[in-house]
């Protein structure tokens, strides 16, 4: 791993706690290179770790023709334990006649409950998710433009009284490190078979964003600062 990918993700462990002694992590992988470098990387941290942790990685299969479960599992094997397949149809579903909501919003809200169902059953009390700097700062503008607020994903969060925390060690990393790491890795390219994939509106913020930071190469540290420099005074008094 690169030194500094090494310390934005360090870093992000220790500002947030995301990891304590004795913790059994949930390592959310969707074959996608963030999680897979995630899990790698968390590998890594725990091999020279001062405390003592489980990793447990899981994919939740949305029911797909032609997904990459066993393709996927075979890797992780390589350099992880064993990873927990679930195999679902929220893909199917999200996609289905019944469905009247967006497809990707049903879709991920069904394996957020998966993965909470697989958290409890697997007896870990932490979640990891691979979203890193570039994912929150496009939450920041999808929220805003789509639905009127101003909020992202947070590097932690409790759910359930505090019995489960969603942590994402790859806050401060931005993509294209990963993407660079990840090839030196030689991760495979699965290929996504859900309708939806590069259609969403996140591809349309990441392609407004794309042109923004050609012109000015601070732009995306100083999106990414302003999160958490709110001049509250300086905002309205309520919602119109
Ligand atoms: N099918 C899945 N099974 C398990 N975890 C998932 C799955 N899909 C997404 N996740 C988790 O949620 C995070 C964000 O999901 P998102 O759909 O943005 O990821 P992605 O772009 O498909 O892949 P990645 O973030 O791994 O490159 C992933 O990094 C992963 O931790």
């Amino acid at each position: 791993m690169s030194r500094k990918v090494n310390h934005l993700m360090g870093k992000a462990l220790s500002d947030y706690g995301m990891i304590r002694h004795g913790d059994r992590l949930m390592v959310a992988v969707s074959g996608g290179k963030d999680s897979l470098f995630m899990l790698n990387a968390l590998e890594s941290f725990k091999k020279k770790a001062p405390i003592a942790f489980d990793l447990v990685p899981v994919y939740v299969d949305p029911g797909f023709d032609n997904g990459f479960a066993p393709a996927l599992k075979s890797l992780v094997s390589r350099f992880s334990g064993s990873m927990t397949v679930r195999y679902t149809d929220h893909g199917v579903r999200a996609h289905g006649e019944d469905n009247r909501e967006n497809p990707c919003f049903l879709c991920s809200r069904l394996r957020r409950t998966s993965l909470f169902e697989m958290a409890k059953e697997k007896g870990c009390t932490r979640i990891a998710l691979g979203h890193n700097k570039d994912d929150i700062i496009e939450t920041l503008f999808i929220n805003m433009f789509y639905s009127g607020r101003m909020g992202t994903m947070v590097p932690s969060q409790s759910f359930f009284k505090g019995n489960i925390t969603i942590i994402r060690p790859l806050a401060y990393v931005e993509k294209k490190d990963i993407v660079k790491l990840a090839k030196r890795l030689k991760f495979p390219d699965f290929i996504n078979p859900c309708p939806s994939d590069g259609h969403s509106k996140r591809s349309v913020i990441r392609d407004m964003l794309r042109e923004i930071y050609r012109d000015n190469h601070h732009i995306k540290g100083n999106i990414f600062r302003a999160m958490g420099n709110i001049e509250a005074d300086y905002l309205l008094k309520k919602s119109l």
